[in-house]
């Protein structure tokens, strides 16, 4: 009999079509998102479960007595309660490096659309506001031959300074959990700590993981470090950074100014200031939101849900998780 699988999420046709192959299978089929109620519901005869985002903790193991494996359609696993799964032998998926050049590319647009305030003049130009005045009022800075530090320079941190490097010319500082020599070779790149990193970049870009030790890594007295003409980027988890005291570096120009893909709370409340300054790029958290990529994403975490289920090692267990396969 084939093992029942539950996709609290919708797939393409033709992964979902992948999935029938190798599983028996329900899905959720509402207009919009599942909610946490229906999602508890479904969940009695699942072995395996497809989701994106959703938290997998204590509650909703107790209502998964059969349950194997949670395949999440993300790289970013913060929704996993990693001991509830540990103590209950959950096997947790994820989907690496299908997503790190679009995500990269969504990084360096943010960039630039900060750097040259692309948002802010394009909304001039529709309201019939012909502005490009010889005084500067709305003049940007440079991208180019400028200094990023990167915190956090993983697979996605790393695609970023590629293009920094190559494309822009860019100078690369990183800060990062352990120093990595190839990337350092590869990008000519440095390792600071991460006040120095603050200190002495133009533009700062968040690419960590967010755990309890990245939770608001960057608060009040780090934007204090940064330069008033830098530019900070976030296209990580909203909850690294205390939104705070962004917030009042942004409005007390303490810092240049900021791209945000990501918010302490998403979707971001309209009531947010964030979204009344100029000085201010918002995207929805649509790092990597390409039709390519999204499929590729599915497809990767379709197979790791089949594979677990059907007793075969996932290529993408993470690693927290991995002892449980042993
Ligand atoms: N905005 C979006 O749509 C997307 C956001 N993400 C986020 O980006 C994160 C990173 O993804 P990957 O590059 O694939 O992960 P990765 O695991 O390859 O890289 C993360 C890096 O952060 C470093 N790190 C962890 N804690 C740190 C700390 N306290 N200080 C400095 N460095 C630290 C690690 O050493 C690692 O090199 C994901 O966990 C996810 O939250 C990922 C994809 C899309
Ligand atoms: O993969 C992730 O972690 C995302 O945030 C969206 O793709």
């Amino acid at each position: 009999m084939k093992p029942y699988v539950y996709l609290a999420r919708p797939v393409p046709p033709e992964v979902e079509d992948y999935i029938s192959q190798h599983c028996s299978y329900k899905k959720w089929e509402g207009a919009e998102p599942i909610t946490r109620k229906e999602l508890l519901e479904q969940l009695g005869e699942a072995q395996g479960l497809l989701i994106t985002g959703e938290k997998i903790d204590d509650e909703l193991l107790d209502h998964a007595p059969n349950l194997k494996a949670v395949s999440n359609i993300s790289v970013g696993y913060n929704n996993f309660d990693l001991e509830a799964m540990q103590k209950r032998n959950i096997i947790g998926t994820n989907t690496p490096d299908v997503l790190n050049e679009t995500v990269a590319d969504l990084g360096v647009a943010l960039m630039l659309s900060a750097a040259r305030r692309i948002p802010e003049l394009d909304k001039l130009v529709k309201e019939g506001k012909w502005e490009n005045k010889d005084d500067g009022p709305l003049f940007g800075v440079d991208m180019h031959g400028k200094t990023l530090g990167i915190i956090g320079m993983g697979r996605i941190g790393e695609a970023i300074g590629r293009r920094a490097k190559f494309g822009f010319n860019m100078n690369i500082l990183y800060h990062n959990r352990n120093r990595k020599m190839d990337t350092e070779k590869a990008l000519d790149a440095t390792f600071v700590t991460q006040e120095e990193l603050l200190q002495e970049s133009d533009f700062v870009l968040l690419m960590v993981p967010f755990t309890q030790e990245t939770k608001h890594l960057m608060g009040r007295e780090q934007f204090s470090q940064m330069k008033k003409s830098a530019i900070f980027i976030n296209t990580s988890r909203g909850q690294t950074v205390d939104e705070d005291s962004l917030i009042e570096a942004l409005q007390n120009n303490v810092i240049f100014a900021a791209g945000l893909d990501v918010f302490e709370q998403e979707p971001v409340s309209p009531d947010n200031p964030l979204l009344q300054l100029s000085n201010v790029v918002t995207l929805p958290h649509i790092g990597s939101a390409t039709h390519q990529t999204r499929f590729e994403m599915a497809k990767l975490a379709a197979e790791n849900l089949v594979a677990a289920v059907n007793g075969e090692e996932p290529s993408a267990v993470v690693p927290e998780l991995k002892g449980i396969l042993k």
